[in-house]
């Protein structure tokens, strides 16, 4: 399979988990994340998180209920033209949306920030933290752009398990996640993984 194969199998995989499993797997998910978030060093001003399209877990209610209680920000992606790095805009549940250049709900406010950490869609992934997305290569250029610019990010990729692939055959601008997280639990990939 090449990589657009893999994202064809996977989105079809994942459209078909029936919506009592997802419950419990995007209840399973959220878990993961929450136990990675809470052991962060320090509190963090912003958490990235995204709108949850096209069968990808969802997590946002509670993400946004856990930020809130902690007294962190949660904003959430835009992609305002193809081929730039995404921008993230402050929200909160209930707050005024517009739509991006793929037609998906983001903040309507323009103010933008630089979350140190964000959880990052995947539609596949390996177990050495690469992953494949819609193929806009929207996430690589973000965190390309964290680098560039010196600020440290996590990345928390999240999916689920009959997404996981054996290689999803990262090209020279994939960069993996720090984390991974599925139903099945949180994991450091073994290429990442510190003594
Ligand atoms: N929930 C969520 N929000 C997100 C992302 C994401 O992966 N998930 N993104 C992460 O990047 C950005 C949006 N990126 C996207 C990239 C491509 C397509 C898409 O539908 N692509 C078409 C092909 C379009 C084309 O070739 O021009 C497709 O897959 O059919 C959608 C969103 C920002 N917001
Ligand atoms: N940092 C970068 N600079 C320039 N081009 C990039 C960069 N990262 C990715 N690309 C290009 O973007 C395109 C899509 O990449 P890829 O197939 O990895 O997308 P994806 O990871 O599935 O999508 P996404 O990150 O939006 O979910 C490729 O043509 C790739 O070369």
């Amino acid at each position: 399979m090449d990589r657009a194969q893999m994202r064809q199998w996977a989105l079809a995989r994942r459209e078909a988990i029936v919506p009592e499993v997802r419950r419990a797997w995007d209840a399973a998910i959220w878990q993961g994340v929450k136990e990675i978030l809470a052991a962060l060093p320090a509190a963090q001003p912003w958490i990235g998180g995204y709108w949850a399209v096209r069968a990808e877990p969802d997590v946002l209610t509670p993400l946004a209920a856990w930020t809130a209680r902690r007294g962190m920000g949660l904003a959430l992606p835009a992609a305002l033209q193809k081929a730039v790095p995404l921008v993230f805009r402050p929200w909160s549940p209930g707050a005024p949306m517009t739509r991006d250049v793929f037609g998906l709900p983001v903040p309507a406010g323009e103010e933008a920030v630089w979350p140190a950490v964000l959880l990052v869609p995947l539609v596949a992934f390996d177990a050495a933290g690469y992953r494949i997305g819609y193929g806009g290569g929207f996430y690589d250029r973000t965190l390309a752009a964290y680098r560039a610019a010196g600020r440290p990010v996590t990345a928390i990729g999240v999916g689920y398990e009959c997404t996981r692939l054996p290689d999803t055959h990262p090209g020279v601008h994939d960069l993996p996640m720090d984390w991974i997280v599925t139903e099945a639990g949180a994991f450091q990939p073994a290429a990442r993984k510190r003594a």
